[in-house]
């Protein structure tokens, strides 16, 4: 059933078909970020409704892995129009119970549409490979098949959108799925049950599942029958979920941490840095994988951007998502707000300076005022930890290879951004940044068309582009022998 007048805020997990309560009947209470008000309870499902899921999505993918890859396309297209059609309440339930800010929830909204309408077609165009015989008698073959029953646990930052990066490949490709929202914005994630089954998603073949995260996980990790597992969240969570995915052996996909470098030199324009800067680092209020953690200015320019952007940050309005004119909500919960503020104090006692924001903001418990801090160092812990909040660190180097070097000094490497006018430059940042993603004058890249994924500890795999359905896929070998018969 559905609260609050939103058809998709509904307070039930969706398995086989069916919507449920947890077989406990508990719930866990999710709260609105912005004003700390409970908006409703969700099942706290654990082992038991885990292995049903599992079942059901086995039991499904026997019928759905044998449908054309056209009907499964015609499927995902109808639930690409009918998230469009219900845009303005997706978002609207995505800024209850994440914060941000409505534009930003339609924009996320939209995106999870394209990133189904992509894999439509993406499915199509799943080929194998006729390979020419050394053998007369024998031809070689290379097939393509769906893995199977596909796990994907979501994070909270992009509640909706991180669902379809998994689900558009793996229906396409054939598989079936069992989704875990986090607990912190299930709503954006149960939604997804209900565009499935009124897009005519056989039952089974898409799963929601809401609760105790470590028990639900370990469930999803152990099964044999669970073939992949696609995961979006911290690496710390990642490297539990790769642990226990081992003993059977399962394709993973891990969209983890980040520690964003941008890069600033002399020759950049800097109206263009600048907007990039903003966009790159106060997103969601800094709470995306790919926000910049460190901006390395070049000497000759550091004085003339930190003026820009302390007044561009000093511009922003802060509030409620559905406030006219806000640009940056609050973070997702108090611990988040805990996190930001010991590492800005850890900054502080070690020398940097705040420029504007600095602390907590007047909106409520869970706003921070944005902030620029200058004079940091490596040795300062945001310059090695994720910050996820809107506080942008300013580092000044004077030679290229310095900045390179300080920015591939972290075990991360998801997305990096130079900005620069030099043609050599810029294809020298591309070489010789460690990185998954590189935005040469762009400060937001993610799209449908292009891989998203990051090296060394910010994961393994891609979402999107041509490569994002090869990790929903096995290949075959096959030889057919005896053709001189
Ligand atoms: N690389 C990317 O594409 C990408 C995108 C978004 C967020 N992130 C990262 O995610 C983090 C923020 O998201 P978060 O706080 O939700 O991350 P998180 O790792 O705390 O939680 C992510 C998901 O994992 C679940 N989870 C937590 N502990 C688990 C366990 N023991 N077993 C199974 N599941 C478990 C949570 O319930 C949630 O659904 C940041 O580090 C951010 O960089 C990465
Ligand atoms: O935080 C994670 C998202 O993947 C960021 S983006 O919307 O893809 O840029």
């Amino acid at each position: 059933m559905s609260t609050n007048g939103n058809q998709f805020l509904r307070e039930e997990n969706y398995i086989n078909g069916v919507w449920i309560a947890a077989d406990s009947g508990k719930t866990i209470t999710v709260d609105n970020p912005a004003t700390g008000a409970a908006i409703g309870n969700v099942p706290d499902c654990s082992t038991a409704e885990t292995e049903r899921a599992i079942s059901a999505a086995a039991e499904a993918f026997k019928s759905w892995r044998k449908t054309t890859a056209l009907e499964r396309a015609n499927i995902l297209l109808k639930m690409h129009d009918l998230v469009l059609e219900n845009q303005e309440e997706l978002a609207q339930l995505l800024t209850m119970e994440q914060g941000k800010p409505i534009a930003e929830a339609r924009a996320e909204v939209g995106g999870s549409a394209a990133y189904l309408r992509w894999f439509a077609e993406e499915g199509r165009r799943v080929y194998g490979d006729l390979v020419p015989s050394p053998i007369p008698t024998r031809r070689l073959m290379v097939m393509k098949e769906p893995v199977g029953v596909v796990a994907a646990i979501t994070p909270w930052n992009f509640p909706s959108s991180m669902i379809p990066r998994k689900l558009g490949p793996a229906l396409a490709a054939g598989c079936t799925i069992i989704i875990k929202p986090s607990e912190f914005t299930p709503y954006s994630g149960i939604a997804w049950g209900l565009i499935a089954e009124k897009a005519g998603v056989p039952a089974g073949v898409v799963n929601i599942l809401t609760g105790d995260a470590p028990s639900i996980g370990k469930a999803l990790c152990e099964s044999e029958e669970v073939r992949k597992i696609s995961f979006t969240g911290s690496t710390r969570v990642g490297k539990i979920l790769l642990a226990q995915s081992a003993d059977t052996v399962k394709k993973v996909s891990m969209e983890l941490g980040g520690n964003a470098p941008f890069i600033v030199f002399d020759d950049a324009d800097i109206d263009t840095a600048i907007a990039g800067a903003i966009a790159a680092k106060f997103r969601n209020a800094g709470q995306t994988c790919v926000c910049t953690n460190r901006f390395y200015v070049q000497a000759g320019i550091y004085d003339s951007f930190v003026k820009k952007l302390t007044e561009a940050t000093a511009s922003m309005k802060v509030g409620e998502g559905n406030e006219d004119g806000v640009v940056q909500g609050p973070l997702i919960n108090e611990a988040a707000i805990a996190k930001v503020e010991e590492l800005v104090g850890d900054a502080v006692q070690r020398g940097a300076k705040v420029t504007v924001g600095g602390g907590r903001h007047e909106c409520g418990q869970t706003f921070f005022q944005p902030t620029v801090i200058v004079d940091a160092t490596q040795e300062m812990r945001f310059s090695k930890e994720e910050i996820f909040g809107p506080v942008a660190p300013v580092f000044k180097f004077e030679k290229e290879e310095e900045a390179v070097a300080m920015a591939n000094d972290t075990v991360f490497g998801l997305a990096a951004y130079v900005y620069t006018q030099n043609l050599g430059r810029s294809w020298r940042m591309m070489e010789d940044l460690k990185y998954g993603l590189v935005g040469i004058n762009e400060g937001v890249i993610a799209t449908p068309e292009a891989p998203f994924g990051g090296v060394k500890q910010s994961g393994l795999g891609k979402e999107g582009g041509h490569q994002g359905i090869d990790d929903y896929l096995d290949v075959k070998y096959v030889a057919v022998g005896g053709l001189g018969m």
